[in-house]
């Protein structure tokens, strides 16, 4: 038996069909709208329609139900009390992964199983975070920081999590692909994950330019991506895109990211003072200058990111650039006008 058209029943099933029919493939698509929409089921329906949009089902014999069994599952191993990463994000990040793939630049550069790869390790590159930062597990001695020897100890158990989560009954979306695809999607999903660790975001940018560069001598086309590590790269870098596309958002959904990931740090905050830990840059909330931390961010980190994948794709993701530079201009005018306000 098919599931309901979404993945999962709900008394907006026609207003979330429309809004995924107009805007799944949309930068601003308004994903807390998808969360109410779907009764807190952002992920499987935001995953469902995209394996609809991109024939999944057919391509690598997914059943429906299958699908959505498996996802229902990695939705509820995001931490719903998590403000910031929970299945929201993850939906964000997912369908934010599924408009960056459909720039024209990219045509005909993945195959349908590096798309598959893709979409899968954004719908879990988060999944059971439990609303710490790495360094955080790691200064408490948590456990996962053990059993990770303190090396991406959040990326490793997003993945472990997630393909233990596979072999649960019914759950097997990888089943009827072949041996050798299933092993080549495991690798990927793990190579994309690792890659959202911010400690890695230095040299995959680096790498990125690199390949800008090159990109840029032979004559502007991607075509001549016959490697792995090359292919591997670019997805890399998108889904790290993705992860890190809050401030390029249109300001409404950008503002509502900020407050989330404001209250996560600053809960994070309140558990170090209250274990005798030095508190982390950001996470006090009675001294984190809120705006002034965006703008650092979006200039040092998120800027050079997405210029850097804008021109890759040029001119695919230009309106996204100029998003994110008018953002940033907000968020400046924000911060001067408290200082102004603060020493009047
Ligand atoms: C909406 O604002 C943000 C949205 C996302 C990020 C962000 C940074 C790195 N990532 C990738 C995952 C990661 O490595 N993290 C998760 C956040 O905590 C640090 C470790 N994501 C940062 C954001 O703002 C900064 C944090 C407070 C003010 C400036
Ligand atoms: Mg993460
Ligand atoms: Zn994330």
């Amino acid at each position: 038996p098919l599931p309901p058209r979404l993945g999962v029943e709900t008394p907006h099933a026609e207003q979330l069909s429309e809004l995924f029919a107009q805007s799944l493939g949309t930068w601003g698509l308004d994903i807390f709208l998808v969360d109410r929409l779907s009764c807190q089921h952002p992920l499987v329906t935001v995953v469902y329609a995209i394996a609809e949009k991109r024939d999944f089902f057919n391509k690598f014999r997914i059943h429906p139900s299958t699908l959505v069994n498996y996802f229902l599952h990695v939705e509820q191993h995001y931490k719903q009390d998590n403000p910031y990463h929970n299945a929201v994000h993850a939906a964000d990040v997912t369908q934010s992964t599924h408009v960056l793939l459909n720039a024209q630049a990219l045509d005909n550069v993945f195959s349908d199983l590096e798309i598959l790869a893709s979409i899968f390790a954004c719908a879990i590159h988060d999944v059971n975070h439990p609303g710490v930062t790495n360094q955080f597990l790691i200064n408490t001695e948590n456990e996962l920081a053990i059993m990770y020897n303190d090396a991406s100890v959040l990326e490793n158990h997003h993945c472990a999590v997630a393909f233990k989560l596979l072999q649960e009954p019914n759950s097997n979306i990888l089943r009827q692909l072949e041996d050798g695809q299933r092993k080549q999607l495991r690798k990927m999903v793990i190579d994309m994950v690792l890659a959202t660790d911010m400690s890695k975001h230095m040299s995959l940018l680096a790498d990125l330019k690199t390949m800008v560069e090159t990109k840029k001598v032979a004559g502007g086309c991607l075509l001549k991506l016959d490697n792995y590590s090359e292919k591997m790269q670019i997805m890399q870098n998108m889904v790290h895109c993705a992860d890190l596309s809050n401030p390029a958002k249109p300001m409404p959904l950008s503002s509502q990211w900020v407050t989330r990931v404001m209250e996560e740090f600053f809960s994070q905050g309140d558990r170090e003072k209250a274990l005798g830990l030095p508190v982390s840059p950001m996470c006090c909330r009675e001294t984190a200058n809120v705006e002034k931390s965006q703008v650092s961010f979006i200039d040092f980190i998120v800027h050079p990111l997405w210029e850097a994948w804008t021109e890759l794709v040029h001119p695919d993701a230009e309106h996204i650039l100029n998003t994110l530079e008018g953002n940033r201009d907000h968020y400046s005018e924000l911060s001067a006008a408290k200082e102004a306000a603060a020493a009047a």
